[in-house]
Order: structure tokens, then C-alpha cells, then sequence
């Protein structure tokens, strides 16, 4: 008691010491600091089922927006008829002979892209309907009991009840943007969140990314709290504001966005108007507690995972600066309780993920949970 009221910690050897001490010792530089956004690496993507049936869709729909994903290499798994890439006209079919409709109403467009004001609403039920992870099934004797009383949480949310299902938050997003030469037409609406993300953007079409981490400020800019650890995990230790305009950027022109990020467009792409499909994936650890960026997503995803494993993932994780002893169960851990409440407090609308899925589940899970709401727009 007497060395947490002064703020040290305790040692594995049993030694007491002072970690905001041990804190300003590091000196080793954030290798993400500057580098805004991260492009899908050109590896091919795995098989992915019923991809093709979107691309038929649309193909039906004479709509022809879709024809490779970021990474996906010529000739692979996309219907060729629908695709006017160099390499299928390279294949033998220009694409001046492709068959695609000369003109589409803008009227029929608007449908097929989900932009009137029933299609919105339509969206924002399909949503309301996706299962929410049943934290009823958790296991609750294994989570070890914690003293988090200083938060000033509700009781409630400091029984092993709640927390054992919330663990350690990972979020997800999703931004998807069709461009029509207008506004965006609507804004409908969260540990593994990179492995997913990595995954995810290979398989998407025109599908670029936005790293969280990338803006963290430099490690002399997060301040010591009264618990003796650097603040990494509250917003003011990241700069929110140049990661929305990062986002906005490519809102306004994701076809530009895209090639300067060296991310694989639809060739058929126009500036600044198309009618092809753009995604923005964001991925972060605290993305749902800043309002000029919550309300930009169209779907929110939410992976957790039980406070054992998340523990146990990031003892394995070698950060730019690593974890000081305790840092998880003096900071990392109460801050994801305090954002958690937050968001839930504040109505945020998301889709809950269960982080101990497997990796191929999860990513079958999302990857046709974005399919599916891509179909229903059109
Ligand atoms: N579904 C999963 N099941 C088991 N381990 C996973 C899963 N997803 C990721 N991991 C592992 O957990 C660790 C953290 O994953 P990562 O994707 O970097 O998490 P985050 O980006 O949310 O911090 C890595 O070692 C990764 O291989
Ligand atoms: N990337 C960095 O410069 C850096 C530095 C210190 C801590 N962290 C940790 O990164 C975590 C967030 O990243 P992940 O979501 O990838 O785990 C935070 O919990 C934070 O404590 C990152």
C-alpha cells in the first residue's frame, strides 16, 4: 500500500521502483511517428467465398465498379466479363467490348447505391439485427479480481460480471464510400484488429487503410500520470486531429488517396468521379471515443478479448517503446474500462466481435458481414 500511494511498483525480484523514473529512460524512437496510412501489401488474398457472387451482382446490375481487390493478382478470382483491369483486357476482351450499360440514371445509380433515404434506413436496420457477442457465456472464474476502485466507475462495471467478457477492446471500422460526383451519400454505421485489417484489405476492392498507431505523439509529448505511468493510452496521447483530416482526405478523393498511398485502383476509376467502390478501413485501439471521427463510419466493429488472453497477447508484443512492468494492469487495462463505458454510455452503435474466435473466423465473419451489406445496397 505504501509503495502504491507513492506511486512505485513492485518487481518481479521483489524490488520496489519508480516508474516514472524508469519511464523517461527510454529513448527509443517511434518508428510509426509520420507515416500516416499503411498500403495493402500485393500478396494474393486467401480463396474467399461467395466473392464471386458479388462481382455477379453486380454484373447484373451492369454495374462494373468492382474489378480487383487490393493485391489480388491478375486473373484471379473475379468474373472477367465484369472487369475492364489491363489485365483482362490483356486477356482478349477490350473493354471497349465489355458489356456495360452506356448510360445509368442517375435515378437507378442512387438505388443501386444505397443513397435514398430508404435504403439508408434499411442499412441502418441491418445493422440493429447483426448478434452481439453473448457475454453471458464468458468465463468468469478465470478473471482475476482487480482493484480499480480509484476509477470512480459505477459498481456495476467493477463486478468480475462486467468485466470479464470486455477484457481489452480492439476496434475495427469500416468506411465504405461510393463515389457518385456528390457528397458522400450516407453515413451508416469495432485484441486481433490488425491481423483482421491485414486480411480484410487484401480481399477488398479499392480498400485503403488508416493505422491508429501512426499517430501517436513523439514519446516526450505523453505525460506521467499520478500512477506513475506514461499515458499512452488516452486520447491526448495521440493526434486526433491530423488522423481525421488523414480520413477526410480521402473522403473527398479516395481514387487520389489511394495511388499516392500506392494502393491498386480500378483502372476504370475517374477523378474525381466514379461509380466504383471504395473502402476505408480504420483500425485503432480508440476509435469510438472521439466524436469528429465516430460519426464517419458506416459500420463499427468491436473486438474483445477476455482479460487473460489479452494479457497474455501482449506480453508477446514488442511496442517502439515497451511496456514497463505493470503498466497493463495499472493503465492499459483501466483505461480500456473507463473508454468502454464511455462509448456504451454514449450510444455508440457498434458490432461486437469475439477476439477468441479464430483468425479465419473473424475475418469470414466480417468479410461477409461487408459483402452482404454491399449486396443489400444494391
Ligand atoms: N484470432 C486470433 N486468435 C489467436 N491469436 C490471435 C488472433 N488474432 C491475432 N492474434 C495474435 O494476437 C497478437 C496481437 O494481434 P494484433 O492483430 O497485432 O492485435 P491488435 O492489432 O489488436 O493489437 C498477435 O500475436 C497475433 O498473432
Ligand atoms: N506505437 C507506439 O508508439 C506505442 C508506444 C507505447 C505504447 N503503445 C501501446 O499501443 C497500444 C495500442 O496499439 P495496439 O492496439 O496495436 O495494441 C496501446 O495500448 C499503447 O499502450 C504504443
Amino acid at each position: 500500500m505504501l509503495a502504491a500511494s507513492r506511486g512505485l511498483q513492485r518487481a518481479p525480484c521483489g524490488c520496489y521502483f519508480d516508474p516514472r523514473v524508469f519511464g523517461l529512460q527510454w529513448s527509443v524512437p517511434n518508428k510509426h511517428q509520420g507515416t500516416a496510412v499503411a498500403a495493402a501489401a500485393p500478396v494474393p488474398p486467401p480463396p474467399i467465398p461467395g466473392y464471386e457472387q458479388l462481382v455477379e451482382q453486380f454484373a447484373r446490375l451492369g454495374i462494373c465498379g468492382k474489378a480487383t481487390a487490393a493485391g489480388t493478382p491478375p486473373g484471379g478470382h473475379v468474373t472477367p466479363r465484369c472487369l475492364a483491369a489491363p489485365h483482362n483486357r490483356a486477356s482478349g476482351e477490350p473493354a471497349s467490348h465489355l458489356p456495360v450499360p452506356e448510360k445509368i440514371l442517375l435515378e437507378e445509380a442512387l438505388k443501386l447505391f444505397g443513397c435514398s433515404v430508404d435504403s439508408e434506413q434499411a442499412s441502418k436496420e441491418d445493422l440493429s439485427c447483426v448478434p452481439k457477442l453473448d457475454e453471458s457465456t464468458a468465463t468468469i472464474a478465470a478473471v482475476p479480481q482487480r482493484d480499480f476502485n480509484w476509477l470512480a466507475l459505477p459498481q456495476d462495471l467493477l463486478t468480475p460480471d462486467y468485466s470479464v467478457p470486455e477484457i481489452r477492446a480492439a476496434m475495427l471500422s469500416t468506411k465504405e464510400f461510393y463515389i457518385l460526383g456528390m457528397e458522400p451519400p450516407e453515413l451508416v454505421t469495432n485484441g486481433g484488429k490488425t491481423t483482421l485489417t491485414n486480411r480484410l484489405i487484401k480481399a477488398l476492392p479499392n480498400c485503403c487503410v488508416v493505422h491508429q498507431d501512426d499517430f501517436f505523439k513523439p514519446q516526450d509529448q505523453i505525460e506521467v500520470g499520478e500512477d506513475g505511468f506514461k499515458q499512452w493510452d488516452v486520447l491526448d496521447s495521440l493526434d486526433m486531429e491530423a488522423m481525421v483530416s488523414t480520413v477526410r482526405a480521402w473522403m473527398e478523393n479516395p481514387v487520389k488517396f489511394a495511388r499516392s498511398h500506392g494502393v491498386n485502383v480500378t483502372p476504370g476509376s475517374k477523378e474525381p468521379a466514379s461509380k466504383d467502390t471504395h473502402i476505408l478501413v480504420i483500425e485503432g485501439f480508440l476509435l469510438y471515443n472521439y466524436k469528429p471521427l465516430i460519426d464517419l463510419f458506416d459500420i463499427r466493429y468491436y473486438l474483445a478479448v477476455p482479460y487473460d488472453e489479452c494479457k497474455r497477447r501482449r506480453s508477446t508484443r514488442n511496442y517502439t517503446v515497451p511496456d514497463p512492468p505493470g503498466l497493463f494492469d495499472g493503465h492499459v487495462w483501466p483505461m480500456y474500462l473507463k473508454h468502454r463505458k464511455e462509448m456504451e454510455d454514449g450510444g455508440v452503435d457498434v458490432v461486437y466481435l469475439d477476439g477468441l474466435k479464430s483468425r479465419d473466423e473473424l475475418y469470414n465473419q466480417v468479410f461477409e458481414d461487408i459483402q452482404n451489406k454491399l449486396l443489400n445496397r444494391s
